[in-house]
């Protein structure tokens, strides 16, 4: 159990996977919506956000929306094949512990949010080396995620892993920087709702750190973040203070939302997988000559067709999210031809893996796990 992770693409030893278990629904308040704001789409009306309803019955929380059974029940199903998959590789897989049924609601200071499973692990915590880092998160519901990883952490931790907490926000209505979700030139699929009223709470200390581990592309002693408003910025801040002059911090402004997990990932020393190649121009000026692998647009095709009753969370881009085995071998979701084809074509090696419903949950193979041993050190890439 030695951590020791600097990149996303050497050689693979051992790796943590999230878990669907007891994903039912999404708690739509604002921290959710404010997050998930670019790729909510269609869903203008007041019944979408909460403190315009109503609660029609007692207690009913009108946050909640309900995840289909069946695609929650097959999101489950492929993320214990995703595990079976990578031990069949020869990879050591830990688990977080599994979210029972029926939890009980978690708090904050002037908030409840029904807790949510620890699939997307790549989204707090960020693995910098030998080091643990639990980022601040932005959605209440994920507030407490990272203790479902708690055990492997510790076990972690007791093999000599550092292990730090980055400070938690207190997440009440003012502690967001709306200037993302406000501008209008970055709202691809339409606002759900002007969110311009932040309700004042006693606990308000201003804008704080929000920043996740997918919001970070990790090349040894140099780390591409990506900042869209200020709650990222501080936390940028505090990172940087934080590692000192062990670390190079490019910061890159709205490259995406938040993650850029489905915008920009390294396969090799030299080879970026992309969106698009304009990302090029925003990168650091040594990384500007890698190589940019883009793939043909996404097929709409390539995912179910889904009902105004189910959420989509992400971009049709969402299988640029791939998981990289070795500098050769990468997990493809396989109905992602066009993708599988261009990696093929590059000389890759390609591991075709079934993921169902990545629209829905919000991320893919590589949101789903977090890697904690990798043969990789902590290399300069850029000279
Ligand atoms: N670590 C993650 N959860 N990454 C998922 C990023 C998905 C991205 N917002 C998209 O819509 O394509």
């Amino acid at each position: 159990m030695r951590l020791s992770s600097h990149d996303d693409f050497t050689r693979l030893r051992e790796i943590i996977v999230g878990s669907a278990a007891n994903y039912t629904g999404h708690d739509r308040d604002v921290s959710f919506e404010l997050f998930h704001h670019e790729n909510l789409t269609g869903f203008r009306s007041d019944w979408a956000y909460p403190r315009l309803v109503t609660p029609t019955e007692a207690g009913a929380r009108p946050e909640q929306w309900a995840i289909n059974r069946r695609y929650a029940e097959e999101l489950a199903e492929d993320v214990e094949d995703l595990a079976q998959v990578l031990a069949e590789l020869g990879i050591t897989v830990h688990r977080p512990i599994p979210l029972p049924a029926d939890p009980a609601p978690i708090a904050g200071l002037g908030w409840t949010a029904p807790p949510v499973p620890a699939l997307n692990i790549r989204d707090n915590t960020l693995i910098l080396g030998e080091e643990i880092i639990e980022t601040p998160p932005a959605i209440r519901a994920r507030y407490l995620e990272t203790r479902l990883l708690a055990q492997v952490f510790t076990a972690y931790w007791q093999a000599g892993a550092r292990w730090t907490t980055m400070p938690r926000p207190v997440l009440t209505d003012a502690s967001f920087d709306l200037s993302y979700a406000r501008d209008a030139t970055t709202t691809l699929g339409g606002p759900t709702e002007p969110i311009d009223d932040p309700q004042p709470s006693p606990y308000d200390v201003g804008y704080e750190m929000m920043l996740d581990g997918a919001q970070v592309l990790r090349l040894g002693r140099d780390l591409v973040v990506n900042i869209a408003q200020a709650n990222h910025a501080r936390g940028v801040d505090w990172l940087e203070r934080h590692l000192g002059d062990r670390y190079r911090i490019h910061r890159v402004y709205r490259m995406a939302d938040n993650h850029i997990d489905s915008m920009l990932l390294a396969l090799r020393p030299g080879v970026f997988l992309a969106r698009h190649d304009g990302i090029r121009d925003m990168l650091p000026e040594p990384l500007q000559s890698w190589k940019f692998i883009v793939p043909p647009q996404p097929d709409t095709g390539a995912f179910p067709t889904y009902g105004d009753a189910d959420l989509v969370l992400t971009s049709p881009y969402i299988d640029l999210n791939v998981l990289s085995v070795d500098e050769d071998t990468v997990l493809v979701n396989q109905d992602c031809t066009g993708l599988i084809k261009t990696l093929e074509a590059e000389h890759f090696t390609v591991v075709p893996v079934r993921h169902r419903h990545r629209r829905l949950f919000g991320g893919g193979f590589h949101c789903f796990t977090l890697d904690t041993r990798r043969d990789g050190t902590c290399e300069d890439y850029l000279t």
